[in-house]
């Protein structure tokens, strides 16, 4: 079995009285993709917020490898190797793709922004910015300005985004939110190569994708785990049918 990169332990999330995660313990594995799927208000973003650093733990601890990350912010587990995707709010509209990528790749060189050196000249960082965006199949789009592209490309930009800080683990969240199909297959594709050497945590409502794309598959009902394994195993379990499909429903194929 492949290493574990991020494990998460008896993650706990209240707001007031409502458990939005409780109890959730998840390990994501090099070279897989993991997706957690579950019915709206399932906890799935939460799980997503609280891996990120974005939202605080009411309890539980997640460890990156060896190293307790659970009271770093969200920068500093940036740095630790925790990349994750925000929805195209990152973009800059009027920037350019690859002044994008590399302000990315900039902002995660553990130094502060080299106002006295010209951004042009650091090789380091362009050839990160350059890797990202032939990663994402964007390298031809580089000098087009971001807002005139669609919105799928966009999505991609931000993937490069956050390939370009060179993350161990990657988490996305409803990666391929409002994509047509043509869009959504281009995107799986690059989900797919993004495993190769690192952890990709994914949550997504489209169960095609998922099921194309999932190594281990997690659902959540009511802030908790009711099952979680391969897929083969998670489309047969009875629990997923009933809390999450219905009874009388079946997961696509
Ligand atoms: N900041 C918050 N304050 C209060 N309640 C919250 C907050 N964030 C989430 N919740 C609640 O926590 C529960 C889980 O929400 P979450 O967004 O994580 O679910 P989800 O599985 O991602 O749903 P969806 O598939 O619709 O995105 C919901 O009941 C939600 O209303």
């Amino acid at each position: 079995m492949s290493e574990i990169l991020m494990k998460a332990t008896a993650l706990e999330k209240r707001y007031g009285g409502l458990r939005a995660v409780s109890g959730v313990s998840i390990d994501v594995h090099r070279d897989e993709v993991h997706a957690v799927i579950g019915p709206n208000g399932a906890g799935k973003s939460t799980l997503v917020n609280l891996l990120s650093g974005d939202v605080p733990v009411t309890d539980g601890a997640i460890m990156l490898r060896d190293r307790d990350i659970t009271a770093l912010a969200p920068h500093r587990r940036a740095m630790a190797g925790v990349g994750r995707s925000y929805q195209k709010t990152t973009i800059f509209a009027d920037s350019t793709v690859f002044e994008n990528v590399r302000l990315a790749a900039q902002a995660h060189g553990g130094q502060p922004l080299r106002l006295f050196r010209p951004v042009s000249t650091d090789g380091n960082v362009n050839a990160r910015a350059e890797a990202a965006l032939d990663e994402v199949g964007l390298s031809a789009r580089r000098d087009t300005v971001a807002r005139f592209m669609s919105h799928g490309e966009q999505r991609q930009l931000e993937v490069a985004m956050v390939l370009a800080t060179e993350p161990k683990v990657i988490l996305l969240d409803e990666p391929l939110a409002g994509m047509g199909h043509a869009e959504a297959a281009r995107m799986i594709e690059i989900i797919r190569r993004l495993k190769d050497g690192r952890a990709v945590l994914l949550v997504e409502h489209d169960m095609d994708a998922v099921f194309a794309l999932a190594d281990r598959l997690t659902v959540m009902a009511d802030g908790q785990v009711i099952a979680s394994g391969d897929p083969a195993y998670v489309r047969a379990h009875p629990a997923v049918r009933a809390a999450y499909l219905g009874p009388e429903q079946e997961i696509a194929a």
